[in-house]
């Protein structure tokens, strides 16, 4: 009996540290690596074949690799290692000088009496003499250093770097003489400069470089010198890779100029980016904003040049930069472009503060009513998937919103990217990840006329993991567009439908137009009235429980991917033609839906708007903020006050649908122009608001909330439009409705109505703007828990 030490190895332990992963290898292969071996392992098999031998593809591959794809050195070589090898016959002068100490020993080794006999042991033998295994510490028994103390023993270490096990197929000398060849073409193909070396052979190519920059300063040196170094040559680009190639140092590059990144809170959205469209605006600036704006604001702001003066100014000065040093221009970006402003010089003014013309918006404003087309935004909701981005690209191509060579486009890239059934959403989805993906993430805008209507379409994200973003975009509609896909009924109504429907209430929307859309896909057969019906039937009385009016609901059959039934109805031939009977397409139901214009006391009241988004617009508007008046009116000129941030700002212009204007009012969504205030004071949430009359901040306050989960003091996410700040329920303070007079309730039952107090999480703030009456979502682990509004801010 034996005792075995239990030793504990390491994986790393059992491996040579100098082995390289076979697998790893492998993926430094090159794709000529990769054809070359799939190309050429067949001939030399057929070559081997044909002398009778057999080798594995692995074999063959190691061949080709170490005589560089040389077929007859790589079939020579296997030849050779397969054909059996005569025993050479000891000569006379080999025996002669084999010692005597040899011959010993070689008597010992074989342990037998006669010169030249072989004992051959059979396996039983061969088990018997076997040693039983060792421990580690049995095997170094008895070493004198084993019982050394540890403050005497000296560290073993190597006189020599250790250098990687040789590996390759004929040994180092013939390394060597493709070392030799190799740098002998590399001289051939210095000489003649017209011989391109192939760049697609990476490792070998940064090889030859190599060789031939060292080449290059050792031109004088025998060649002799130059043999020495054949180990550098094949160093297995497959096991260890090959050190990039050293290239002379470049002289140092012009530093080019450090771009300083705006401090923004809150970085630009794809609903800033669609907002921000304007052919008339220019991509985002990068520009610092103090170089722009200037530190601070003049006294007499007619003192200076206007901002067309400054442009021009710019442009010219630009021109002569580009004259004189065409080169120096040509090398550096941003800071070329600083030039040409010439920011610091005298002559560049801050912007000019715009003054106020003093109009009386609510007067033209009911002067113009005669002229207006009634006009709506609606919210697109339903659940992800269901064919929004599609029909709303769909209603765009064909009120001609959008060309039809802008869909070809899209639809070449989206084909390109195996998505080509979503070229129609890509007019909606315009962020990169969002047509990666294939999911709309932020509300996109885009704008729509018809004869008898302008529309503003705000397609919301379909996803549960954007409900924020969606709450954003229904709290800026008048009314909603649900798409439900007419064969995905009862995942529709489960998933965010439901919630969405919820919200659109819960915002204060009370029209809904319903597009059963997917009809072109119904079952077992397209266009089929009854599946219609069924999810017509089942969407409207879920509507109707949920609190919208049967009058107020409009369901309409489509097709966005088709196009039937969104602006034109279907022929009255073919599976779609019961359609035209009894339902209006798409764009008459939203025509008919839109709700009476903003009634004018609205206009009148303090201005208020919560910005949607911020974002940086051209060098003459270089900070913009978007959103939907909710009260009152503002005009080019105006300062407003930016809460909670406290700062004001002066409008330097404004644009209501894409187009400059001099004034908006109540219920327009705008994009305003700022000047004299800085990137960091801006947020999406926040409130821009009539200095004289401002929307005060609060930490905590109370909101009569129904609840669609049951309510205890509680963390919950709290959704004022856009804003959404962490906090928390603080106290039920009474249950209404029926039982109305009960204070202090330990829960708030699922659909009862309660009012509670609320309390923003983050007590170092100032607190948010909040006015009563606005509109409250209270959300809990990413679903919605209660909604109402702010009863007394
Ligand atoms: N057959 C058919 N497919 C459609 C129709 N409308 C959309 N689709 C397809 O449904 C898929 C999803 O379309 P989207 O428009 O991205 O859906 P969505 O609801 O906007 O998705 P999210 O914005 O991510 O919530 C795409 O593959 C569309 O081509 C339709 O009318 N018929």
């Amino acid at each position: 009996m034996h005792r075995v030490k239990n030793v504990q190895y390491n994986e790393e332990d059992l491996y040579d540290d100098d082995e390289v992963d076979e697998g790893q290898g492998e993926e430094q292969l090159t794709q000529e690596d990769r054809d070359n071996f799939a190309n050429l392992t067949p001939v030399v098999r057929a070559e081997l074949e044909e002398a009778g031998l057999q080798a594995s593809d692995r074999e063959i591959q190691d061949a080709l690799w170490n005589y560089y794809w040389d077929v007859g050195k790589s079939v020579n070589y296997l030849k050779n290692s397969r054909t059996p090898r005569p025993q050479r016959q000891a000569s006379k002068k080999d025996a002669k000088a084999k010692s005597k100490f040899d011959q010993a020993a070689e008597k010992a080794e074989t342990g037998c009496a006669g010169e030249g006999w072989v004992r051959k042991f059979s396996a039983a033998e061969r088990r018997d003499f076997a040693m039983p295994p060792l421990s580690a510490a049995e095997w170094f028994q008895g070493v004198p250093w084993t019982g050394l103390s540890p403050s005497i023993r000296g560290n073993l270490v190597p006189a020599e770097p250790v250098r990687p096990r040789p590996r390759l197929l004929g040994g180092s000398s013939k390394l060597a003489k493709l070392a030799e060849e190799r740098r002998k073409r590399n001289a051939a193909a210095a000489a003649s400069p017209e011989v391109e070396v192939p760049a697609s052979n990476g490792a070998l190519s940064a090889l030859d470089r190599l060789a031939s920059i060292k080449d290059g300063k050792e031109n004088d040196k025998p060649a002799a010198t130059t043999q020495a170094e054949p180990r550098k040559y094949p160093i297995r680009k497959k096991r260890e890779p090959t050190p990039p190639p050293r290239e002379p140092t470049p002289p140092p590059a012009p530093a080019e100029p450090q771009e300083e990144a705006p401090d923004l809170r809150a970085s630009p959205t794809a609903f800033g980016r669609t907002l921000s469209t304007s052919p008339r605006q220019h991509p985002t600036s990068t520009m610092h904003l103090k170089d722009v704006l200037g530190a601070s604001s003049q006294s007499d702001p007619f003192n200076a040049p206007s901002p067309d003066d400054v442009v021009m100014r710019a442009q010219q000065h630009s021109k002569a930069v580009s004259n004189t040093s065409t080169k120096q221009a040509s090398t550096k970006g941003l800071e070329r472009q600083t030039q040409a402003l010439n920011l610091d010089a005298d002559a560049t003014p801050q912007q000019a503060k715009v003054r106020s013309k003093g109009l009386d918006v609510p007067r033209l404003w009911a002067e113009e009513k005669s002229k207006r087309k009634p006009s709506a935004a609606f919210v697109v909701i339903g659940h992800v998937d269901h064919g929004k981005s599609t029909l709303m690209g769909r209603l765009l191509l064909d009120t001609g919103a959008v060309a039809q060579r802008d869909i070809d486009k899209y639809q070449k890239a989206a084909t390109e990217l195996g998505k080509s059934s979503f070229a129609l959403a890509w007019v909606l989805d315009t962020d990169p990840q969002e047509r990666e993906r294939g999911v709309t993430v932020d509300i996109a805008q885009h704008h729509f006329s018809t004869d008898t209507a302008d529309f503003t379409i705000l397609d919301a994200p379909g996803h549960r993991d954007f409900v924020p973003n969606m709450i954003g975009g229904a709290a800026m509609a008048d009314m909603a567009v649900l798409v439900v896909d007419a064969n995905q009924l009862d995942s529709g109504m489960k998933g965010q439908t439901r919630e969405h429907v919820l919200l659109a209430k819960a915002v204060g929307l009370k029209k809904v137009v319903v597009a059963v859309n997917k009809m072109d896909d119904t079952k077992p057969t397209a266009w089929r009235e009854a599946a219609f019906e069924a999810v017509r039937d089942e969407v409207r009385s879920f509507l109707t429980t949920s609190g919208f009016g049967e009058e107020d609901v409009l369901v309409v059959p489509c097709s966005g991917l088709g196009g039937e039934n969104v602006v034109k109805a279907p022929s009255s031939m073919g599976a779609a033609a019961w359609v035209a009977k009894c339902n209006p397409t798409l764009l008459q139901a939203l025509e008919r839906s839109i709700p009476s214009e903003t009634e004018s006391k609205t206009v009148t009241q303090p201005f208020r708007m919560q910005i949607a988004d911020v974002f940086r617009g051209s060098i003459q508007n270089p900070l913009s903020v978007a959103g939907r008046i909710v009260a009152g009116h503002v005009q080019v000129g105006d300062s407003i006050l930016v809460q909670p941030s406290g700062e004001t700002a002066a409008i330097r212009a404004l644009d209501v649908i894409d187009e400059p204007r001099d004034f908006a009012v109540a219920g327009q969504i705008v994009t305003l122009h700022l000047q004299d205030i800085e990137a960091q004071h801006l947020r999406s949430g926040d409130v821009v608001c009539d200095p004289k009359r401002p929307v005060h901040l609060r930490k905590s306050f109370e909101a009569v909330v129904e609840a669609v989960d049951p309510l205890l003091p509680q963390a919950v996410d709290i959704h004022i439009g856009r804003l959404h700040a962490p906090g928390r329920i603080e106290r039920l303070v009474e249950v209404m409705g029926s039982e109305t007079g009960r204070k202090k309730p330990r829960i708030v039952r699922q659909g009862q109505k309660a009012k509670v107090k609320l309390t923003f999480e983050d007590a170092a703030s100032s607190g948010f703007p909040l006015v009563d009456g606005e509109k409250v979502v209270l959300r809990a682990a990413g679903a919605t828990v209660g909604y109402g509004v702010v009863d007394a801010a």
